[in-house]
């Protein structure tokens, strides 16, 4: 199954190029955006957790994001909030994200929405449902940014995530060896051969540079790659990681 987010179908041919824009004010985002979209990425992903002031004031995220889509034009947009516990910047109650994602999808501040698998069950589904009511496509998230789980853990979270109603798991963690980015590699092969949707994982860091080129071989179909500022360790420039994911296209 592939899954379409406005012009691009993702889950097949090449892993798709994600680009974060984690400008901090309006007038960082926007220029940020020029910039991403000059790069002719398939997405761009809006970290809204860089954006303090928007996330204080909700009128003030939801007229930012009109700008937006008036500079990019057709380029879909995944917003995301990235909690603290993730990797995020911006410390936000429980409560708050919850309702923050709700915000998010029923302005529709993006063509796809990000939601962390690790929240409450029934509220998590309670906004898969929403999402796909309102048309926005759900990408579902794990992070781990001390370790890499073990393998039957990776591949109950990314399941999981499909059996809450996800377009799209993803997993993300962080490897301490070789060894590890196998293990990771390995439950991505295994999950993307018997699930129906699309997913992505990546390892990060140094050593995870492998992970993120070789999504192809692996069954992960979408990369993120940086534009400037990145925002996760590992992230090869958009150049870089279009011509490395090239070199190992299945012809
Ligand atoms: O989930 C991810 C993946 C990521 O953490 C990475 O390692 O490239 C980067 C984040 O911006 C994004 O939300």
């Amino acid at each position: 199954m592939t899954v379409k987010i406005r012009n691009i179908d993702l889950g097949t041919g090449l892993p798709k190029i994600a680009v974060p824009n984690v400008g901090s004010n309006e007038a960082e985002i926007l220029t940020s955006a020029k910039e991403i979209a000059q790069a002719k990425p398939d997405l761009m992903e809006w970290r809204i957790d860089y954006y303090k002031s928007g996330i204080e004031d909700l009128t003030k995220l939801t007229a930012t994001a009109k700008k937006l889509r008036e500079l990019v034009g057709e380029l879909p947009i995944l917003v995301t909030f990235r909690t603290k516990n993730e990797g995020g910047v911006l410390p936000l109650t429980e409560d708050k994200y919850l309702e923050l994602v709700e915000t998010v999808i029923i302005n529709r501040l993006g063509d796809a929405v990000d939601i962390e698998l690790f929240h409450d069950e029934n509220r998590v589904k309670h906004l898969v449902q929403l999402a796909h009511d309102y048309n926005v496509v759900v990408i579902m998230s794990n992070h781990d940014f001390e370790k890499v789980p073990a393998q039957d853990v990776i591949e109950f979270r990314l399941k999981k995530m499909a059996t809450l109603g996800a377009d799209i798991p993803k997993l993300a963690c962080m490897p301490q060896s070789a060894g590890d980015v196998l293990r990771l590699l390995s439950a991505t092969d295994s999950v993307h051969k018997v699930l129906e949707q699309p997913i992505i994982t990546m390892a990060m860091g140094d050593l995870g540079k492998v992970s993120r080129i070789a999504g192809q071989v692996f069954g992960s179909c979408l990369s993120f790659g940086a534009v400037g500022k990145s925002s996760a360790p590992g992230q090869l420039s958009i150049r870089d990681l279009r011509e490395a994911e090239k070199f190992l296209e299945l012809k």
